[in-house]
């Protein structure tokens, strides 16, 4: 099921730069979170920070009892082991071709033999699409096919825990979305706990299971991705909605003159679009995330507001208890919604429910 990622009053700065500071979350084990935030908020910070290539000025990384931040080197060294990392450009050498850039952290890490090495890579590349292409160098593809390339590496020592930084750069929006869907097709195959850096809002919006923004050196909101899709934040719709009227300035947030002038001239972001559907695995899978609606908020302490909980089938759970206590809930199931926030308790909803 991946591991869970525990967060907690992390601060990083360079110098006089505070990056971001008492940043604290849970990032659900197993599912997939993205996390969003204007330029230079310091999300590729965060991940480096996660994976302990840099080193927080304060706070604890919790992976289960381990806390990254504060391991002495030949433990972070081991715990790191637990991380797959695709940075943007995929990192390839240039030099090596395919295969072996992907066989290299088998290489470097482990005592595998060849046999077993070629048939880890081979079944890697498999999960991403890239048989046939072992012999090519990182100059002769694609970009999209770059990326795919840098994720088998990540995959090869099977990771807990996959960061991405921002698969979307550099690609249109249909090899985005293919990319997309490898990650989800993934996440439903592999046991691990997927956090992507994105700005592409429609990733955002169709594939996490949580959303995180950053924003001001601060975490705004970190949620299940129907939290953020329905909030009334400011800085979210202005964000999701890729706005220019909100908090959100061109290099840095806009002072409280420029906020009042748009206030005055009745501008606001705007509300947020309906929902879009989850985007689901192909061949049938199940979402590793996928769990029975409310699960998450049960779990958190997170009373949703009503009527903005709407599972995969885009059934809002307010206005569909009624039909649900008539027609599925199982005798001595409870009948009043309140009894679990969001919808039914788990074991008692539809395939593929979701809060
Ligand atoms: N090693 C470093 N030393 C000093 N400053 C750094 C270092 N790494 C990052 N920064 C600074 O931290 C800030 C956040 O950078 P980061 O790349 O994390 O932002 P980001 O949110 O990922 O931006 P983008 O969305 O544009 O990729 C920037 O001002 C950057 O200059």
């Amino acid at each position: 099921m991946g591991v869970e990622i525990r967060v907690e009053g992390l601060t990083k700065s360079f110098g006089r730069q505070v990056i971001w500071q008492d940043v604290s979350l849970t990032i659900p084990a197993g599912e997939i979170s993205v996390l969003l935030g204007p330029s230079g908020t310091g999300k590729s910070v965060f991940l480096k920070s996660l994976v302990g290539l840099l080193k927080p000025d304060r706070g604890h990384i919790w992976i289960g009892d381990r806390d990254l931040p504060n391991l002495p080197e030949s433990q972070l060294y081991e715990t790191r082991k637990l991380f797959g990392v695709l940075f943007q450009d995929g990192a390839l050498f240039g030099s090596m071709n395919l295969f072996d850039n992907i066989a290299f952290p088998l290489r470097e890490h482990t005592k595998k033999s060849e046999s077993d090495i070629k048939r880890i890579v081979f079944e890697k590349m498999e999960l991403v699409g890239l048989l046939g292409a072992e012999n090519k160098l990182p100059g002769e593809i694609s970009g999209g096919m770059k990326k795919r390339a840098g994720l088998a590496r990540a995959l090869v020592l099977d990771p807990e825990i996959l960061l991405v930084d921002e698969p979307d750069s550099g690609l249109d929006p249909v090899r985005t979305a293919f990319l997309n869907q490898v990650f989800i097709d993934l996440s439903a195959q592999i046991n691990a706990t997927f956090l992507i850096v994105t700005h592409d809002i429609n990733t955002a919006r169709t594939v996490p299971d949580n959303i995180g923004l950053l924003y001001q050196r601060n975490l705004a909101m970190f949620g299940p991705r129907e939290m953020l899709l329905s909030s009334e934040e400011p800085v979210v719709r202005q964000f999701l909605n890729a706005s220019k009227i909100g908090p959100i300035g061109m290099s840095e947030e806009k002072d409280a003159s420029e906020l009042e002038a748009e206030a005055k001239m009745g501008h606001d972001p705007g509300k947020l679009p309906p929902i879009p559907p989850q985007q689901m695995p192909t061949n049938g899978l199940l979402r590793a995330g996928q769990h029975a609606p409310g699960a998450w908020c049960a779990a958190h302490g997170v009373v949703p507001p009503p009527g903005s909980f709407i599972d995969d089938l885009g059934r809002n759970w307010v206005e569909e208890w009624p039909r649900y206590v008539a027609s599925l809930a199982p005798a001595g199931a409870p009948t009043a919604p309140g009894q679990f926030p969001g919808g039914p308790p788990p074991g008692q909803y539809g395939a593929g429910a979701k809060y």
